[in-house]
């Protein structure tokens, strides 16, 4: 099966299971990859028939599935991910003697790929990404991009390549008129540039606001509106400086999911980094994630000894330290170390997950919350 013919059944599958909100969207991201004008209508005429009709999901989903079927008569040529779009290697950044300095770091990505970029505040995350933007000049090692689109100029370079820093810069005028006026320079036609920008409105779910301004719309939906603007541009490269921050819990998943499916467009992929404080989020999401401390580098395929023979888990709980160490007197416990408010066990590795679950429910421990960390880059931040 190919991977046109897997998302299409992944559609349906959504479909047949009412998960229709999400079901939409996928939708859309087939539609989008088709390039189909025509389909882009549907879509338009589709998502405005809902929103004039809220409660007849029967009839949405009938809609949603004929133009699904339509997709599916559509041949998608896959792109090939297997070469990197960035290389940058042993960069290094000082801001003067005695400040911070970053690097040396190697990193790499190619299209259809997410990495997740975490650290604590103050160390390096935007620094390194406006290196890979070219917005800041490093010292050393070396930078190089390989796009497709060939770039000549620093005017070419940002088509390829979105920064979008942490702090966006206010526009004026509608939302739907600052998304034609991207499209206005590449030269198509205003219909066309009317039916792409309906679109990327349907699809980033601003339907409803399509007309309104900049100061009347929240932090969320002016990150789906920058979201909607890059796409159109059919950046190769994304980077993203904390996307997340003043987004609620169900927003920041939503736009994670987003961001996901974009980058693995299946004949447009993008490769995308992101930083972000919110960790368990982005390791989700995320086919690599990197950890910043004091401006050097870890990820979370990095071997660790000590660490790779242990299994981690945090516990939140009231109990005191003693009980705890009794409880696991026969699962190997290593060490228990407690941060002032969650406790950090390190088990041999012979212990399982399911285990230390099951201790804690056998003594009756409250426990609040607990997770296994052995492979999160939250270890490194517990450490
Ligand atoms: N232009 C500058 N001149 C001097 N020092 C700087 C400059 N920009 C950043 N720094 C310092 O470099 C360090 C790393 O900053 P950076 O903004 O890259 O970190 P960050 O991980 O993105 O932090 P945050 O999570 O708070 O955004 C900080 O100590 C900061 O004070």
């Amino acid at each position: 099966m190919s991977k046109a013919e897997a998302r299409i059944e992944e559609v349906i599958s959504f479909y047949k299971n009412k998960d229709t909100v999400l079901g939409y969207r996928k939708l859309m991201d087939c539609v989008i990859d088709t390039q189909d004008l025509n389909l882009y209508r549907q879509i338009i005429d589709l998502t405005d028939w809902k929103e004039k009709h809220p409660k007849n999901e029967t009839e949405f989903i009938e809609k949603s599935l004929a133009i699904l079927e339509l997709v599916s008569k559509i041949p998608i040529t896959e792109y090939n991910t297997n070469n990197p779009v960035v290389i940058g290697s042993g960069l290094t950044k000082s801001y003067g003697i005695n400040r911070f300095q970053l690097g040396p770091i190697s990193v790499e990505i190619n299209k259809s790929q997410v990495y997740g970029l975490v650290g604590e505040n103050g160390n390096g995350k935007t620094t390194l990404l406006r290196i890979l933007a070219k917005e800041l000049k490093y010292n050393e090692g070396n930078l190089e991009f390989k796009f497709d689109n060939n770039y000549n100029t620093n005017y070419d370079l940002r088509t390829n390549l979105v920064y979008i820093p942490q702090r966006t810069q206010k526009w004026y005028g509608s939302l739907k008129d600052n998304l034609k006026f991207v499209l206005s320079s590449y030269g198509i036609s205003p219909e066309e540039n009317e039916t792409r920008v309906l679109m990327m409105i349907a699809r980033f779910g601003l339907w409803n606001y399509k007309h309104l301004k900049w100061n009347e719309l929240s932090s969320g939906y002016k990150m789906r509106f920058e979201l909607a603007r890059t796409l159109l541009r059919q950046p190769e490269l994304l980077l993203l400086d904390e996307p997340l921050a003043n987004l609620d819990v169900l927003a920041q998943q939503v736009i994670l999911e987003d961001l996901k499916s974009m980058c693995n467009s299946i004949n447009n992929p993008i490769a995308l980094i992101l930083s972000s404080q919110q960790l368990y989020e982005v390791e989700k999401i995320s086919d690599k994630v990197i950890y910043l401390k004091d401006g050097k580098y870890k990820d979370n395929k990095t071997e660790n000894k000590v660490e790779e023979n242990q299994l981690i888990v945090e516990i939140d709980c009231n109990e005191e330290r003693e009980k705890l160490l009794s409880v696991f007197i026969d699962l190997h416990l290593v060490k228990l170390i407690y941060n002032g408010g969650i406790y950090i066990a390190y088990f041999q590795n012979s212990t399982n997950f399911s285990a230390v679950l099951e201790t804690l429910g056998k003594h009756k421990i409250e426990v609040t919350y607990t997770r296994n960390i052995t492979a999160s880059t939250r270890r490194f931040f517990v450490s």
